[in-house]
C-alpha cells in the first residue's frame, strides 16, 4: 500500500476511565512518521495483564497516572506501510512484517542499554502508557526497534510472544536451573504461564510443576508439565511440591502472576540454593514474601531475582522457537469492541492462554 492510499482516520481503543475497566473506541488522525520512525498497519495484539495493571492504576511503582485517551497495548503485529526521513539504512522495509512490544523506544546509551538490558532502559518509552500502543489500527515505531516476524508464523499467534513469550524466555535463562531441574510455576495457565511450561518443559527439559486454578488444569498439562497443582483444591501446595520432588522442594520459581498471594509463599517452594525470578507485578498493597527472612535466605543459600520482559535480541530468539514450533500460544481472537469484556474476563482469572484482538 502506498502512503497516498492510507485512510486519513482510523480506529483505536483507548482507555476512557483509567482506575477502572473501561475502553472506548475513538476515531483517531493518521500520524506522519517523524526522521527514523515507520508506520504500521497493525493487524493483531495480544491483551497482556500489564495492560490491566496500567489501565487500572495498579501498581504502586507506576511513576504517573494513566490519563484518559491513552492507547494501550504491547503486543503488536503488522506490516510496515510507511517509512519516516532519514530511514535509508534501516534493516526493514516497506511491506515486512513486525512487532512492537514493551518497550516502544530505547536511548541506546544508558547504563541498561549498554549492557544489553535495552528493556530496562532508563528513559525507555512504554507501549501502552504515555505512547500510544497496539490496541489500534496503525502506530508509529522507530526503524530500528521493531522486532522482524518470521516468514511462516501466523501473526495473530506471534502477537503474544511479543511480550509474554519474550518475557518468560528471559525469566527463564535467569532462573539458573538445569535440564531435569524442578521449575514450579506460579500462574501456569496464565498468558505468560503457559507458554513459560512450554520453553520450561521443551525447550529446555526442566520438570515442570505448574500451579494455578483448577480450571486452568489443561491448558497447563497439555504445555507440557509434568504435575498439576490446583491452588483451590490443594490446602497446602507447598506440602504438596514437596511430596513431588524427594522432599526437597524446587530449583526455581517463576511468579507469573499479579496475584500478592503467590509471592507471600514463593521462597517456601525452593530447595537448598534455589531461585525466586519475579515476573507478575502485585497489584494495589503489595504483601512481603513470609521468608524472605535474612536468616532463611542465609541458611538455605536462596536468591530472588527480578526480571523486566526481554531484550531485543530474546524478542528475536524467542519468535524462532515460535516460528519452529516448539512453543505455540494457545489463544482466542475477539474484536476491538470487546476488549472491556476481555478485561473483566482476565480480572476474573477466567482466561486461559490469551486473548488476541484482531484489529481489522
Ligand atoms: N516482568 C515483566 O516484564 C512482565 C511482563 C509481562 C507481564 N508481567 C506480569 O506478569 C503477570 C502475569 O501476566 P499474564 O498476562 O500472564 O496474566 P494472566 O491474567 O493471563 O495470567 C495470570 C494467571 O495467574 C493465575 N493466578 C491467580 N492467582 C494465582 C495464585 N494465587 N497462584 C497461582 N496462580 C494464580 C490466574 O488464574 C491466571 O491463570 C502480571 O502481573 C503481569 O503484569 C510482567
Ligand atoms: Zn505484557
Ligand atoms: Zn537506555
Amino acid at each position: 500500500m502506498s502512503s497516498t492510499e492510507l485512510p486519513k482516520k482510523y480506529k483505536a481503543v483507548v482507555y476512557d476511565k483509567p482506575g477502572t475497566i473501561s475502553t472506548k473506541i475513538e476515531e483517531l488522525d493518521m500520524p506522519e512518521p517523524g526522521p527514523g520512525e515507520v508506520l504500521i498497519n497493525l493487524t493483531h495484539s495480544g491483551v497482556c495483564h500489564s495492560d490491566m495493571g496500567v489501565m487500572l492504576n495498579a501498581w504502586k511503582t507506576l511513576p504517573f497516572p494513566t490519563q484518559a485517551g491513552q492507547v494501550g497495548g504491547h503486543e503488536g503485529v503488522g506490516k510496515i506501510v510507511k517509512m519516516g526521513p532519514a530511514t535509508e539504512t534501516a534493516a526493514v522495509k516497506v511491506g515486512q512484517r513486525v512487532g512492537i512490544k514493551w518497550m516502544a523506544g530505547i536511548c541506546e546509551t544508558c547504563e541498561a542499554c549498554r549492557a544489553g538490558h535495552d528493556a530496562s532502559c532508563f528513559s525507555g518509552k512504554v507501549s501502552g502508557y504515555y505512547t500510544p500502543g497496539t490496541f489500534q489500527q496503525y502506530v508509529l515505531s522507530p526503524a530500528n526497534y521493531v522486532t522482524p516476524i518470521p516468514d511462516g508464523l501466523d501473526s495473530a499467534a506471534a502477537a503474544p510472544q511479543l511480550c509474554a513469550g519474550v518475557t518468560v524466555y528471559s525469566a527463564l535463562r535467569k532462573a539458573n536451573a538445569e535440564a531435569g531441574n524442578f521449575v514450579v510455576i506460579l500462574g501456569a495457565g496464565g498468558g505468560l504461564g503457559h507458554l513459560a511450561v512450554q520453553f520450561s518443559a521443551r525447550a529446555i527439559g526442566h520438570r515442570v510443576i505448574g500451579i494455578d486454578h483448577s480450571s486452568k488444569k489443561d491448558i497447563v498439562l497439555s504445555s507440557g508439565a509434568e504435575h498439576f497443582i490446583g491452588i483451590d483444591e490443594t490446602a497446602d501446595a507447598v506440602a504438596a511440591v514437596k511430596e513431588l520432588t524427594n522432599g526437597l522442594g524446587a530449583h526455581a520459581v517463576l511468579v507469573l502472576t499479579a496475584n500478592n498471594a503467590a509471592y507471600a509463599n514463593s521462597l517456601d517452594y525452593l530447595r537448598f540454593g534455589g531461585r525466586v525470578v519475579c515476573v507478575g507485578i502485585p497489584e494495589h498493597d503489595p504483601v512481603p514474601i513470609k521468608s524472605a527472612l535474612p536468616g532463611v535466605m542465609v541458611a538455605k543459600a536462596l536468591q530472588v531475582v527480578g526480571s523486566a520482559v526481554g531484550s531485543r535480541k530474546e524478542a528475536i530468539d524467542t519468535l524462532e522457537f515460535a516460528a519452529r514450533g516448539v512453543v505455540g500460544t494457545k489463544f482466542r481472537v475477539e474484536k476491538m469492541e470487546g476488549l472491556t469484556k476481555i478485561f473483566e474476563e482476565m480480572e476474573q482469572g477466567k482466561i486461559a492462554g490469551r486473548v488476541v484482538i484482531d484489529l481489522s
